[in-house]
């Protein structure tokens, strides 16, 4: 069984199907491209796995449940979680709080026990602040901890958005354009922390520009073109797919 399915799922936007019946499914384990020229759609099918937003028609199904249409906070707690295209962290919070925001949503004790610092509340934030350092590290981040968010470089800023991602002990991680705005040497690593996040079990699925990451990187690849799906399959397939060049030779996009 796949741990992410996708079954004939639809969005619209007025007049405009920019997902339009599209079906994949995410094995256990992989590392899952999501390509296509700009605007085909990918960010909304992201969209859409993680409740942001509601398809019009289709099932989103995880590890066997069907999450179509559940709200985002508890689409986290099943175990999705994600990163965004343009970068959503606390600017003004340092870069471990940003991560320690992540562990929030796996957090039990209630407000009362942490308003009284109970044994429990206070078990449980120690756990949290090592579980927080220990993404931090895992990132490459854990000397910036106490800078603030803002003053992370571009690339470092993805790097915590993924740390912070973790910190929800994810079954799946859906990066949207982790390289987009990092060096050729920040990319190279990102491909290695991509492996080692494979490594812990998590199962990634990622939308990306840098036809190098997708090819080094993904084990499969879905390939959508105007909402629609053109092709699927493992890179060397997809990269001589006539239909999948067609589409890029058409837009404005790296070449392959
Ligand atoms: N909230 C929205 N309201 C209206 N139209 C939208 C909305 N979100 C996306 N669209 C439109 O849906 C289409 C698909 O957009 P989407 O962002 O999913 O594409 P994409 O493949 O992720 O593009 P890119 O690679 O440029 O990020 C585009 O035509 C876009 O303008």
């Amino acid at each position: 069984m796949s741990l992410l399915k996708l079954d004939g799922v639809v969005k619209t936007f007025g007049g405009l199907t920019a997902v339009d019946e599209v079906s994949f499914d995410v094995p256990h384990g992989s590392i899952f491209g999501l390509i296509g020229p700009n605007g085909a759609g990918k960010t909304t099918v992201f969209n859409l796995i993680t409740g942001n937003y509601k398809p019009d028609r289709g099932a989103v199904i995880f590890n066997g449940e069907n999450i179509t249409g559940k709200i985002t906070h508890k689409i986290v707690e099943k175990g999705i979680a994600r990163t965004f295209q343009t970068i959503r962290l606390f600017q003004e919070m340092s870069v471990l709080e940003n991560v320690l925001a992540g562990c929030h949503c796996r957090m039990t004790s209630g407000p009362i026990s942490a308003m009284f610092r109970l044994p429990k509340a206070r078990r449980e934030e120690r756990k949290t602040l090592g579980k927080a350092l220990a993404e931090l590290r895992f990132t490459g981040l854990e000397a910036q901890a106490e800078n603030l968010a803002k003053n992370l470089s571009y690339g470092n800023q993805r790097l915590l958005e993924i740390a912070r991602a973790l910190a929800t002990n994810p079954q799946l991680i859906i990066l949207d354009e982790p390289a987009g705005g990092m060096n050729e040497q920040e990319t190279a690593a990102l491909v290695e922390l991509i492996f080692q996040i494979q490594k812990r079990g998590v199962t990634v699925l990622l939308i990306e520009h840098d036809m190098s990451l997708v090819m080094k990187a993904c084990e499969y690849l879905v390939v959508i073109e105007y909402g629609k799906k053109i092709a699927e399959g493992t890179p060397d397939v997809v990269k001589n797919d006539p239909q999948v060049i067609e589409a890029y030779l058409g837009s404005d996009e790296d070449d392959f």
